[in-house]
């Protein structure tokens, strides 16, 4: 049986389960979930955070705010944050690798054609590989703080089933139910036009995208027919419940 290949995108945001440290029991999450699913799912994994490890640990003498600080915090964190992963996923049985890339490289069709193969012999061979921006070399997604372009800019090179967007709300909601405070999330979209005009213009804690760069990352996703979920990464089980309907998301054909 052919599995299906999922590309799951996982935010600073719910790897600290909106803390400032990150979630060991959110990761633990993750690994039993892929472990559960590993006969019928391959994974493929976006994972922000490196700077937000690298915070727990370091203070560097400079403005928090300034670019470079960011830069080298992230190469502080990523190595910290990658041994995080390796630990628990091992103790679920699964293994695990490192893969940094920068959006110049979705440009070059050598660095596309490395970037395929490399990732093809990975999943072959049963290790999830986890992926992060290139942050010492290019600095695109910590200005815009987001790794949800890189996602799908990933997911559609490595022609993935799905992509599945990890985030701390139940989806998308309306607008309307948004602003009432009592959200309802739009379970399908018909019209993908429609759904910009549902972003409010708030951001979660460490997040900073915000829902808008997540619609971005679906229209991209769109154009190739992959389908796009957005769920909420901070509930135990978020993957599983999502294949068996048991929690709200908005799913993106
Ligand atoms: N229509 C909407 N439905 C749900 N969330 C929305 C909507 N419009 C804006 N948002 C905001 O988008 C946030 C999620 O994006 P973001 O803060 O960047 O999180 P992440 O770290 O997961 O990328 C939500 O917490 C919410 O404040
Ligand atoms: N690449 C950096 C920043 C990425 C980032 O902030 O993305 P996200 O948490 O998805 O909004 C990191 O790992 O900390």
């Amino acid at each position: 049986m052919k599995k299906k290949r999922i590309l799951l995108k996982i935010g600073s945001n719910t790897l600290t389960k909106e803390t400032n440290n990150i979630s060991r029991g959110k990761i633990e999450d993750l690994a039993n979930q892929i472990a559960k699913l590993k006969d019928s799912c391959e994974f493929i994994i976006v994972s922000s955070g490196a700077i937000a490890v690298a915070k727990q640990f370091v203070k560097l003498e400079s403005k928090q705010e300034e670019v470079f600080v960011k830069q080298a915090l992230a190469s502080i964190g990523q190595p910290h944050l990658i041994r995080i992963y390796q630990e628990i996923f091992r103790e679920y049985g699964l293994l695990s690798s490192q893969c940094l890339l920068s959006y110049s490289d979705f440009e070059k069709q050598e660095s596309k054609t490395n970037i395929v193969n490399t990732i093809n012999v990975l999943v072959n061979n049963n290790y999830i590989p986890i992926i992060n921006e290139n942050d010492t070399v290019a600095t695109d997604e910590i200005k815009f703080g987001d790794n949800d372009k890189l996602a799908a800019l990933t997911a559609t090179l490595l022609d993935v089933d799905l992509l599945i967007i990890a985030t701390n709300t139940n989806g998308i909601y309306t607008k309307k139910s948004f602003k009432n405070n009592a959200p309802e999330t739009i379970l399908e979209v018909d019209n993908f036009e429609d759904l910009r005009k549902e972003v409010v213009s708030s951001k979660s804690t460490h997040g900073s995208g915000g829902m808008e760069s997540k619609i971005e990352a679906a229209s991209l996703t769109k154009k190739e027919n992959i389908e796009t979920w957005i769920v909420n990464g901070l509930e135990d089980d978020f993957i599983t419940n999502a294949f068996e309907n048991k929690v709200p998301f908005t799913k993106i054909k």
